[in-house]
Order: C-alpha cells, then structure tokens, then sequence
C-alpha cells in the first residue's frame, strides 16, 4: 500500500487538489473529517473538550461551537496544544483503521489529506508527501474570500501554521496551485502518474 500525505496551507488547495484525485479514483482519508468525527456529540473527545475548555465553546444543542473554539485557539498556542492534544491520537488511530480497510478492500494507494502533516511531525506515517502550494499572500486572499473572515482573523490562522514555503522546501513533489483550475489539473494528472510508477516498482 502506497501511503501518500498530501499537505500544504490552510486555503492552499489541498480539498481541491484531493478533489482530482478521487475523480481519478484514488482513496481519499481526511484529517479535518476524522478531527469532527472525534468531537461529534456524545464522543469522549467532545466531553474532554468541555472538560478542559467549559461550556463557553459549546453551542445551545451541545455541539461543538466551532467559531468559537478557532477564536480561542488560533490567538492561543497552549489552548491550541490542549486541543489537538485531545483530538490528534483519535485522528491518527482511525486513518490506520482506514488504510488497513481500503488495503484489505485490494487497494495499492491511498491519498491521506493532513493539514498539519508537519506541524505534527507525521512525516514518517508516509510513503511520500505531496504539498499544495500557493504564496502566502494568495493564500491569505483565498483563505479571506472563502471563510468570509477579516484580514486580522485569517493573519491568526496563518501564524498558527508553518509558513508555506518551509512546507514546499520538505516536500518530495510539489503541486503548484497558483494558476487556474485546469493548470492544476494537469499537474495532478502527471503526479498520479508518477505515483502509480511508483506502486508497480515496489510490487515488481
Ligand atoms: C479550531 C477548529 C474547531 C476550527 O474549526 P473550523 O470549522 O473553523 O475549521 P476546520 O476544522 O475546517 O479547519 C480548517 C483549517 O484550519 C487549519 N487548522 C485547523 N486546526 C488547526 C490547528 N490546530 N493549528 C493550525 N491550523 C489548524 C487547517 O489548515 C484546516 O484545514 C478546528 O479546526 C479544530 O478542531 N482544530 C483542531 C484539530 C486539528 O488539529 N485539525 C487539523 C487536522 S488533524
Ligand atoms: N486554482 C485555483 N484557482 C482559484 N481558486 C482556487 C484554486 N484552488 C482553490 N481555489 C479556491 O481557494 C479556496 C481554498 O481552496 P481549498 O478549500 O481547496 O483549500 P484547502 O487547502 O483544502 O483549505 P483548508 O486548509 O482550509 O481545508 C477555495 O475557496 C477554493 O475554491
């Protein structure tokens, strides 16, 4: 089973780019997915939360006040730690779970979609790790136009991440998605190739 990471920054492209590629029929897992799955209602994860945070980051049904959570740890290092301290081993037990499931299914590749990839120092959970890549400022456009947030709160959640830059230097294949949609395409089309060159070298 080849386990490729694909990581970048927030409004980078990484949904777009992880788009593609299940259009072309690979497996896709998705960290931001599994990180709600672990504070769904009645969850141990979403009872830690109002644990260690009170009840002011929960909502009248219960819910996790999303909003209100990022306020807190996106201005807030420690509340940050604390959070993803609570979330993070749920995220990485149950992307095992899957991987294990879609390689007993017969599948030779899986696309895993982790923001934080490096932030978490998950490099070594993967084969290969693909960044998605856009300069900081056209992210920070991107990132503003999409969360309808102000220039301040996007500033905080770009400082609460590596900067971009770092994460294409560490990266083993780049796809650059400052251009248009069919531009990035292109690329995808040409990494899946390499990618699935790599599967047959390894079972030859
Ligand atoms: C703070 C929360 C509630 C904000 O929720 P919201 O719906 O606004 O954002 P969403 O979950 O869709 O995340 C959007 C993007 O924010 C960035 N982001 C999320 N968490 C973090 C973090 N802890 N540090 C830095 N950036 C982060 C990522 O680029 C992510 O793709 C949420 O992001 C969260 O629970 N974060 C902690 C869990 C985590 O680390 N998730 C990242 C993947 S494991
Ligand atoms: N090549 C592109 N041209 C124009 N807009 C784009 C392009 N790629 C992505 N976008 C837009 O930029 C925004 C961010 O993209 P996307 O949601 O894929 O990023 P992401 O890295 O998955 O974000 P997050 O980390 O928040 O999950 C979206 O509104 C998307 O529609």
């Amino acid at each position: 089973m080849l386990v490729v990471g694909l990581t970048g920054g927030i409004a980078s492209g990484k949904s777009t780019i992880a788009k593609m590629f299940t259009d072309k029929g690979i497996p896709l897992i998705c960290a931001d997915e599994l990180a709600r799955k672990a504070v769904e209602p009645g969850s141990s994860g979403l009872e830690e939360i109002e644990r260690v945070f009170g009840n002011q980051v929960l909502d009248r049904e219960g819910r996790l006040d999303r909003e209100a959570m990022a306020e807190i740890v996106f201005r807030d290092p420690s509340a940050r730690k604390r959070l993803e301290s609570i979330i993070h081993p749920f995220v990485a037990s149950e992307k095992e779970r899957i991987i294990r499931e879609l390689e007993a299914l017969g599948h030779s590749m899986v696309l895993v979609d982790v923001p934080l990839l490096y932030e978490s120092g998950w490099e070594g959970s993967f084969d290969l790790i693909v960044v998605a890549y856009v300069p900081r400022q056209l992210q920070a456009g991107r990132l503003v136009q999409r969360d309808k947030l102000s220039l301040d709160q996007a500033e905080a959640r770009l400082a609460a991440q590596m900067d971009i830059e770092d994460k294409k230097k560490r990266a083993d294949i780049v796809i650059d998605n400052t251009g248009d949609l069919e531009h990035t395409c292109r690329q995808v089309t040409a990494v899946l190739k390499k990618l699935e060159a790599v599967v047959i070298e390894r079972e030859s």
